[in-house]
């Protein structure tokens, strides 16, 4: 098998078409667990956790920004709790089973963020960086010194062409994944939400995190926000950004992470973004649906007035597999 669960396995659309390769990641089986809660406790586990990550990350915003932000507030956070919970369970029913990927800069938050989502939804969590990990038994960092990046990329296809089957998941890609055509053809059957930082917010939390295991920062810097250490790392961040950003723009949904609070330098709290992530979807999925109920509304009358009526072909009624997108 493939990948496999501690709590069984993954559902799946079909049996991958290669012989299996990949372990199961240790983060995986974390993430996991969350989908075995029982369903008497699971909102109000789901909403303690949300509330523990919340503070945890509202927490680490405020050592770093000027100012505390207001959204720490604990009626905010409820507030923004039951907005998170209210949409979590339409958007699920909406999304029938299919996948959504996250895509988007180093530091964009696909793990954070993707871990919340996936607790939220009830779906596992997985990280192609992860599994790549896993199967190489080598960090990203030693992929690329030692094997280069080409190899590297090549890892990530494939570990994106195993998750392809898998349903109902949260997958975190790697920063570029987005610039192979190979890996968006393999992601064409989930939602793709593209988590869209600006460069400083990127560059801010890259630092704070450490560049050391991001080889595509090289060493520019480990330190605070002063110096040239900052300064190259915007650089060569804001520098990807621009080359990638048409592709990031490919994906189905497009998230803002930037606060809208001007001293909140790291950005939105995963909650918040989160809650942009389920109202985006939400919105999509609901529109999708209209648009499919007005379809079923449209039949043409007669073929007269069309001269070629004979080489007209039957609609398709396949059901899209990437639902309501
Ligand atoms: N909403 C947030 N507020 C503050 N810090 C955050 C937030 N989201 C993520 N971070 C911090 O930013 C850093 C990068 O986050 P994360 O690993 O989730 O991003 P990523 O997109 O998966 O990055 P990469 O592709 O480089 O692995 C971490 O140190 C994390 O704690
Ligand atoms: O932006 C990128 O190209 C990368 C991002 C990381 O997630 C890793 O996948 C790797 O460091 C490359």
């Amino acid at each position: 098998m493939l990948l496999s669960a501690p709590g069984g396995p993954l559902s799946r659309t079909r049996q991958p078409a290669q012989s299996c390769t990949l372990l199961v990641c240790p983060e995986n089986s974390a993430a996991h667990r969350t989908v075995q809660l029982r369903r008497s406790h699971g909102q109000r586990r789901q909403r303690g956790a949300l509330h523990r990550q919340h503070r945890l990350l509202c927490r680490a915003q405020e050592a770093q920004s000027a100012t505390s932000p207001a959204e720490t507030t604990v009626d905010a956070v409820d507030e923004l709790m039951d907005r998170v919970q209210e949409l979590a369970g339409p958007v699920k029913e909406g999304l029938e089973g299919t996948s959504v990927y996250l895509v988007g800069m180093m530091g964009s938050g696909k793990t954070s963020t993707g871990k919340l989502l996936a607790r939220m939804l009830g779906y596992p969590f997985l990280d192609s960086d992860v599994l790549i990990e896993n199967l190489s038994k080598k960090s990203i960092a030693n992929i690329f010194e030692e094997d280069g990046e080409r190899y590297f990329r090549d890892l990530e296809t494939s570990v994106l062409r195993e998750l392809m089957p898998w349903k109902s998941c949260i997958v975190a890609t790697g920063g570029g994944a987005v610039v192979s055509r190979d890996n968006w053809e393999l992601m064409q059957h989930a939602v793709v939400v593209w988590l869209h930082g600006n460069a400083a917010t990127l560059t801010h939390r890259t630092i704070a995190d450490g560049t050391a295991s991001r080889p595509l920062l090289g060493s520019s810097a480990h330190g605070g926000e002063t110096g040239g250490d900052y300064d190259a790392t915007h650089q060569r961040i804001n520098k990807l950004l621009t080359e990638r950003a048409t592709m990031y723009a490919q994906a189905d949904l497009c998230v803002p992470i930037d606060s809208n609070e001007p001293n909140r330098i790291a950005g939105a709290s995963a909650a918040e973004v989160v809650y942009r992530v389920l109202k985006g979807l939400d919105v999509k999925l609901k529109h999708a649906k209209m648009d499919r109920e007005q379809k079923k509304n449209f039949y043409i009358e007669s073929v007269s007035g069309f001269p070629n009526a004979n080489f007209l072909e039957p609609p398709d009624t396949t059901p899209s597999a990437k639902k309501g997108f």
